[in-house]
């Protein structure tokens, strides 16, 4: 039962954690965009966004928002019956539940699960033009509730994912330009390169010496994460990948581990709980402030070169308003990177011919030499196998925003607090737009072989507009660097036949340990 109750809160998970849109910090996505939307918007950092002149009128025919279609539900609990009942929808498949009611009601539907109101989109024009572009100054996305619950007792502001208004703005302007804009990143290839390489160094130890697999590769995965956001925040390495980990590092990863599984818990408790004391609050406070504590230290002897120090010195942010900022990049990044990589290892490994087409690509390009920034834009086919792995599997499998002025969608009349919901996983289930959607083909991506529609609007998995995911330009360099090593340096195979199925955690989670076998590569000369 207690898993049904995120969707009670007004604040949140379950269905929130999700529909907040998923860095675990309510879902967050543009090389990732289609190239109709990077030319425009998605190419933009905040100062460019910042007019707030985006207002259209009301067209005055909007219907009211209870007529948009959808499952009726009784009074008070809403639809929750169909999610409890026997054969029931489950909440850790809620996209199925999304897949069905746009199949029964059409694009655009409305449910009311014990009075939280859902008002669901799945065609991506219309959730850029209609609540995108109409977002004011300060967009608002559901925040994840015990992190807020957290910094409030400790008085504490609530940082770049949480906060909301004009002190989200502050956040936000301080962080933006440095994360996003193109070539800000550039100097991040390095650290990232020398984190990937020693990354696949380190699974090849990992892997059992008689069979080559890596039993349950998120472990070794989160730490890449961890790494590599480090790499990038600190312009040092954390130490994930010594033998044993370093104490910082070992620490870290155990902090973060519990701040996850804690949260996590702590979203799909029935909402009275948050009254009482209780064992997982109990450990989420103390991993908070020993990822705090931690965080804290951290800044303060930071490289020249960082971006910490960088933050500390031109920011106008106090020193513990930048520890909480980095703290929150560290968090956002690690359970979407994490969990969109193994999704991209698993594709791979069972979709042996594309690991083979993206082989031969890297090696035609890279050879025998180390792989340099340059080459990144000459490997298109490992960029695509990035967005068809999150167009199967999206990190955040919705993205939400809640409405701060009446907001006619789809000709509805959808008044201020309510949500709206864009259903990033029914567009990337939809036949229509992806032919074969059940197969892992990244060629299809690519520019010549794209439909108009395709080409248009099918892809946002790292969100848009304002709020879109700060670390977008960060999490797609450190991938594509991954990816294009491993393609070089190893083989991956499945080891098992079933296959592994998508569920609803913090992000589009696993749903069992994934074990991938590894083996070495002999570099073919490029033909
Ligand atoms: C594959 C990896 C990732 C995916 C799919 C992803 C996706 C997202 C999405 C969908 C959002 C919400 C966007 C919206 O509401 O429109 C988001 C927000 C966010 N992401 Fe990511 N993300 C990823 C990696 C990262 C990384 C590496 C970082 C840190 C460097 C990061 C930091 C954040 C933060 C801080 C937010 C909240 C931004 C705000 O509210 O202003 N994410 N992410």
């Amino acid at each position: 039962m207690s898993r049904l109750w995120p969707v009670l809160k007004s604040a949140q998970p379950a269905v929130a954690s999700a529909a907040t849109g998923g860095c675990p910090f309510g879902g967050a996505r543009s090389s990732q965009v289609s190239p109709a939307i990077s030319s425009a918007r998605s190419e933009s950092t905040l100062a460019d966004l910042s007019d707030g002149s985006l207002f259209p009128q009301q067209p005055a025919a909007a219907l009211p928002v209870n007529e948009i279609p959808g499952p009726k539900g009784l009074p008070l609990i809403g639809t929750l019956y169909n999610y409890i009942k026997k054969n029931g929808f489950k909440f850790n498949k809620l996209f199925e539940a999304h897949a069905y009611h746009f199949e029964k009601y059409g694009p655009f539907f409305r449910e009311n699960i014990v009075g939280r109101k859902f008002n669901v989109l799945r065609d991506l024009r219309e959730w850029r033009t209609q609540v995108i572009q109409q977002e004011p100054k300060c967009p608002q996305r559901v925040a994840l509730e015990p992190m807020v619950r957290y910094r409030k007792m400790r008085n504490l502001s609530q940082g770049l994912v949480n906060s909301q208004g004009e002190e989200w703005f502050r956040f936000r302007s301080a962080f933006d330009k440095k994360l996003l804009a193109p070539k800000e990143i550039e100097c991040h290839f390095e650290p990232l390169s020398s984190v990937a390489d020693d990354f696949i160094t380190h699974l090849q130890h990992a892997a059992d010496p008689q069979t080559g697999i890596v039993y349950n590769i998120e472990n070794e995965v989160f730490k890449w994460s961890l790494e590599s956001i480090c790499a990038v925040l600190f312009r040092s390495r954390l130490g994930c990948f010594q033998d044993p980990p370093s104490r910082d590092a070992q620490e870290f990863i155990s902090n973060c581990r519990r701040f996850f599984t804690t949260m996590q818990t702590l979203m799909y408790e029935p909402p009275y709980k948050k009254w009482f004391s209780s064992k997982t609050w109990d450990e989420f406070v103390t991993c908070s402030d020993a990822l705090l504590q931690q965080g804290i230290s951290m800044t303060e002897s930071v490289p020249e070169e960082s971006l910490a120090h960088y933050f500390l010195r031109d920011s106008k942010l106090k020193r513990e308003e930048v520890a909480l900022s980095l703290l929150d990049l560290i968090i956002g990044a690690m359970e979407t990177s994490t969990k969109t990589v193994i999704w991209s290892l698993y594709c791979l490994a069972q979709w042996q011919d594309a690991q083979e087409r993206i082989n031969k690509e890297v090696t035609r390009v890279v050879g025998n030499r180390p792989l340099q920034l340059g080459d990144l834009k000459d490997l298109p086919l490992v960029k695509a196998s990035l967005k068809e792995t999150l167009r199967l599997y999206p990190a955040p499998f919705v993205i939400s925003r809640i409405m701060q002025r009446d907001t006619n969608v789809r000709g509805y009349n959808v008044p201020a607090g309510e949500e709206v919901v864009i259903s990033l996983w029914a567009i990337g289930h939809d036949e229509k737009l992806f032919p074969d959607h059940k197969n892992f083909i990244p060629e299809r991506w690519l520019e010549e072989e794209q439909s108009e529609g395709q080409r248009m609007y099918n892809s946002l998995p790292f969100g848009h507009g304002r709020r879109m995911c700060i670390g977008r330009r960060i999490a797609e360099m450190e991938i594509y660097i991954l990816l294009s090593k491993l393609a070089a340096r190893c083989r991956l195979e499945y080891p098992n036949t079933e296959a592994v199925e998508p569920i609803i955690e913090m992000t589009l989670a696993q749903d069992r340990p994934v074990h991938l076998r590894l083996s070495n590569r002999k570099l073919e000369p490029p033909t």
